[in-house]
């Protein structure tokens, strides 16, 4: 079964199928009818040498939907993301236990092919951090890593994955430019983009906005919106408001004595306006955190 990871035509898509890469057809249904689960956590646990940062974690992440993750500083969320492409592999000292199956394949299998792994779930972090390298180059980069060679197939993805994140226009007169010349914004977009042209499954994404001036956060917010429905989006983020904005599903952590916890999680509306939990109420309506 872990041959999802290692062959992704067993898994119905065509390789060579540009159109294949566009934001085009929704994936999945309306996110909040039917939801299906695409990633299965259970019982995870984390700690870095002695000191823990996750107890128990269970939840699911549903196909197609945007689920946020909230909660105060050092509740574990970053953690959390991090093993879902299993960044914390590269972390010295961090054990991490429990199970997390992606798609019925288990994660933590040894036979699971990371590079393919990082492929189907991409990350993107709090700060841009496109390659020192040119517009055209940041995309064309990884696409050639994972065995793309003609330029005219590059040339549509790139162009594709732009068009999708609403940055072509704005660079197709200078893709030979430095990446760095682009604005936070642009940059972030560009980082999109080019974890887009790897056609993930899911993008985890860590406080995407929170280094963003409020209109280009406003845009790289939209950017998401549009992905619902097309990609599973895991985002971390402390601005409640733009979690209740985009999100289907929601998580609030807490830190307790054990490490981070997942307090409470649901559909984003039930977190928001009639949480179960007292402390998730606090938490939403700002008297605690
Ligand atoms: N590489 C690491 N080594 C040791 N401890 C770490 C490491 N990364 C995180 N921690 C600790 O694990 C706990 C959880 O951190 P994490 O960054 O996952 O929380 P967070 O909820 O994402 O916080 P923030 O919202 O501030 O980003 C914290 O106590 C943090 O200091």
């Amino acid at each position: 079964m872990n041959s999802f990871f290692i062959n992704r035509e067993a898994d119905g898509e065509s390789g060579n199928d540009p159109s294949a890469y566009t934001l085009g057809p929704l994936q999945a249904g309306p996110p909040c009818c039917d939801p299906e689960p695409l990633l299965s956590i259970e019982d995870l646990s984390l700690r870095y040498g002695n000191k823990p940062a996750l107890e128990k974690v269970s939840l699911q992440i549903y196909k197609g939907c945007i689920t946020a993750l909230i909660g105060p500083s050092g509740c574990g969320k970053t953690s959390f993301l991090s093993v879902l492409n299993r960044l914390t592999d590269m972390i010295p000292d961090c054990h991490v236990s429990g199970n997390v199956r992606f798609n019925e394949c288990d994660l933590f299998d040894p036979a699971v092919d990371i590079q393919h792994l990082r492929r189907d779930i991409g990350m993107i972090f709090q700060k841009p951090t496109p390659f020192p390298l040119s517009i055209r180059r940041n995309i064309e980069l990884p696409l050639r890593e994972h065995g793309m060679r003609k330029q005219d197939e590059l040339n549509d993805r790139i162009q594709q994955v732009l068009q999708d994140v609403g940055l072509w226009d704005e660079v197709k007169d200078r893709l030979d430019a430095p990446a760095q010349a682009l604005s936070g914004g642009q940059q972030q977009r560009l980082c999109i983009a080019r974890a887009l042209a790897l056609r993930p499954k899911v993008l985890l994404m860590d406080e995407p906005c929170s280094a963003l001036d409020p209109i280009s956060s406003a845009v790289v917010e939209d950017l998401i919106q549009s992905l619902r429905g097309r990609y599973t989006v895991v985002i971390v983020t402390h601005n409640l408001a733009q979690a209740r904005r985009i999100a289907n599903y929601a998580g609030f952590f807490w830190v307790q004595e054990h490490g981070g916890c997942l307090i409470e999680f649901g559909r984003c509306q039930q977190i928001f306006e009639s949480p179960i939990h007292g402390l998730t109420k606090a938490y939403v309506s700002g008297n605690r955190g």
